[in-house]
């Protein structure tokens, strides 16, 4: 487990892995399955439509998994699972055998589908880049962009370049770098249910791997939330994947989950002996888990409308860092140890209640002489959209350790600032001999942790403190690890540990099928209701906290939201 606190490239990574020979390989491994490092070839697919179901279609078809499958397998049979599991024994016996490994003969493809969107501009190539930057991908890789819209290589190029950067203590050789790096980039265009297109794409891949020589490799698909719109779509999604692949091959990603301080709630609580006794309904009051952003869809209302806020952000982002927040120890940090306690969470959870939701939507709003749209003037999105912006939610996991704790969520777009974080807030001190000094509100008096997840990443423990002088005045003072002052190291992006994670093998951070099964039971029936009922959502103004909705929700029970305190 060692491997995972060490630093991921180059001592903990693809390149150096294989420069290392076979036991080291293994050594690094912290599952059983496979690793990168053994075969020679290999295709990565991102899957990024804007449409979950265009996955499904996708997958459906066979066009990129069985294409790929066939000529990977030197018997094919069927498009079964069995021909996948043979396939992965080829590879170990591949390993077993003793593949030396050797950096030149070793390839990766990466195709980006829907590569024109704002996903793959915004995060999957800068993140792409940042591996190569830092020799994390295979010496030969090849990138191509996948989309419908007619681009050549050159427009890819340009537009991917407009994104990349160098971390600022990289700035080595960079523009060098990003001219290597957009050289590998390509760009096929294709409709997503077409065979042909897919074909095409094929053969193009196969020239560029045409320096490696194994026969053999793997193929792994990259899903991209939401998975499905409700539990039935999803499982026809699971379906259709597992027709081509299995379980170990799907890569749901959910980016919040390579987000550094998402990673290091397990750090925080079971590293430190501080905190773990603190984890329960004996001393936590309430948790809050709230994802805030400054901006609108801005044009990217054709794929949010047909899923608002609570399939966006809180039924993958929000529930998965709850359900690693609430989980009980795992017995190891295995990624099936790790899986195994977070879907008993999931599993333990209250369905939730239609009131126990608070829906808004975004309305026009003018500032300083700007006016900021509402929802409704996005061109992408239908003038009478009920779609909710914002949403707020009391969860409650019903198991011996949480019982009674409300689990608060509250997620927006268009409000008044950028965040993410969780707070904790603890109960009151049972008879504390200082109660006289706070007053009549105790509620700011109570110890909050908080994690802030973006941005500026940090921890703070609010806590009670004497200020200092004759008198005996209390103040809440914060107990502050702010990450900027604290590593000058820049922090990655959540997309370059999770692509490095998928090139690696590596499941710890995606979410398995019987989690994902756990999120939709929990979410499903209320998102009907919403829907059935064509609940209105409430009017908030552009840039505003949110619906006063929101506060009410957390006034029931006894709650207040900790991120609108004047001090944070
Ligand atoms: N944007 C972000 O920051 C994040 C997005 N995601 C996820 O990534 C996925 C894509 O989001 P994002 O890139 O923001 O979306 P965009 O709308 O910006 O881009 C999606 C791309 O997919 C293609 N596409 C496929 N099917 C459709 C369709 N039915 N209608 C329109 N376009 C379609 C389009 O390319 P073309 O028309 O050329 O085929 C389009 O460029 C979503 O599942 C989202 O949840 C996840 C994390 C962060
Ligand atoms: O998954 C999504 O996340 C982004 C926000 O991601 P962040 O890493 O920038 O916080 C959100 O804008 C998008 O709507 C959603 O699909």
């Amino acid at each position: 487990m060692a491997a995972f606190s060490a630093t991921k490239c180059p001592s903990y990574s693809y390149s150096s892995s294989i420069n290392g020979g076979q036991k080291q390989r293994f050594a690094f491994s912290s599952s059983s399955s496979l690793r990168f490092s053994a075969p020679a070839k290999a295709k990565v697919f991102l899957q990024s439509p804007r449409d979950s179901h265009q996955a499904a279609v996708l997958m459906q078809d066979g066009v990129v998994v069985s294409e790929v499958i066939h000529k990977e397998i030197e018997t094919p049979k069927e498009n079964s699972k069995d021909d996948l599991l043979s396939f992965t024994s080829t590879k170990e016996l591949d390993v077993k055998a003793g593949f030396d490994g050797n950096e030149n003969e070793s390839t990766v493809s990466i195709t980006v589908v829907g590569a024109s969107g704002d996903l793959a501009k915004k995060k999957i190539f800068p993140a792409l880049f940042a591996l190569y930057y830092e020799d994390c991908l295979p010496k030969h890789f090849t990138i191509y962009g996948y989309a419908r819209s007619k681009m050549t290589d050159a427009e890819l190029r340009n537009m991917v370049s407009k994104t990349l950067t160098c971390r600022i203590d990289k700035r080595e050789n960079c523009s060098e770098k990003m001219d290597q790096f957009l050289k590998r980039c390509f760009y096929h265009s294709g409709q997503y249910d077409s065979e042909e297109n897919f074909s095409q794409l094929d053969k193009k891949l196969k020239k560029q791997e045409l320096s490696a020589s194994s026969g053999n490799g793997w193929t792994r698909v990259i899903v991209e939330k939401p998975f499905g719109r409700d539990s039935e779509s999803s499982a026809v999604l699971t379906k259709a994947l597992k027709q081509y692949l299995a379980e170990d091959q799907i890569f749901r990603i959910d980016h919040y989950l390579g987000k550094e301080l998402v990673e290091n709630l397990s750090v925080l609580r079971f590293a430190n002996l501080i905190f773990e006794p603190l984890w329960s309904r004996r001393y936590i009051r309430n948790v809050q888990l709230i994802f805030s952003e400054d901006f609108g869809t801005e044009g990217r209302g054709g794929y949010f409308d047909n899923y608002g806020i609570i399939r966006d952000i809180m039924q993958n982002h929000l529930l998965q860092i709850l359900a690693l927040f609430a989980m009980e120890t795992p017995v190891s940090l295995d990624a099936e140890d790790i899986r195994n306690e977070k879907v008993k969470v999931l599993r333990s959870m209250r369905p939730l209640r239609l009131e126990d939701v608070v829906v808004g939507q975004y309305k026009s709003h003018s500032r300083g002489g700007v006016t900021y749209p509402s929802y409704t003037d996005d061109k992408t999105v239908p003038k009478d959209s009920l779609t909710p912006t914002f949403a707020a939610a009391a969860l409650f996991i019903d198991n011996a350790r949480w019982d009674g704790v409300p689990f608060l969520m509250k997620a927006g777009k268009a409000l008044h600032n950028r965040g993410a974080e969780i707070r904790v807030q603890f109960r009151h001190v049972p008879g504390n001999l200082y109660n006289r000094n706070f007053g009549t509100d105790l509620d700011r008096a109570t110890n909050e942790l908080v994690i802030r997840v973006q941005p500026d990443e940090a921890i703070f423990l609010k806590i009670n403190n004497k200020v200092p002088g004759l008198g005996m005045r209390l103040d809440l003072s914060n107990l502050n690890l702010h990450y900027a002052a604290r590593y000058s190291k820049e922090i990655p992006d959540a997309y370059e540990r999770l692509l490095l994670d998928a090139i690696e093998g590596e499941r710890r951070l995606f979410i398995r099928s019987d989690e994902l099964d756990a999120a939709w039971a929990l979410f499903t029936p209320v998102l009907a209701e919403l829907e059935e009922k064509k609940i209105i959502p409430e009017s908030y103004p552009y840039g505003s906290r949110g619906p006063v909705g929101a506060h009410y929700l957390a006034a029931r029970y006894n709650v207040r939201w900790g991120d609108l305190d004047i001090e944070q």
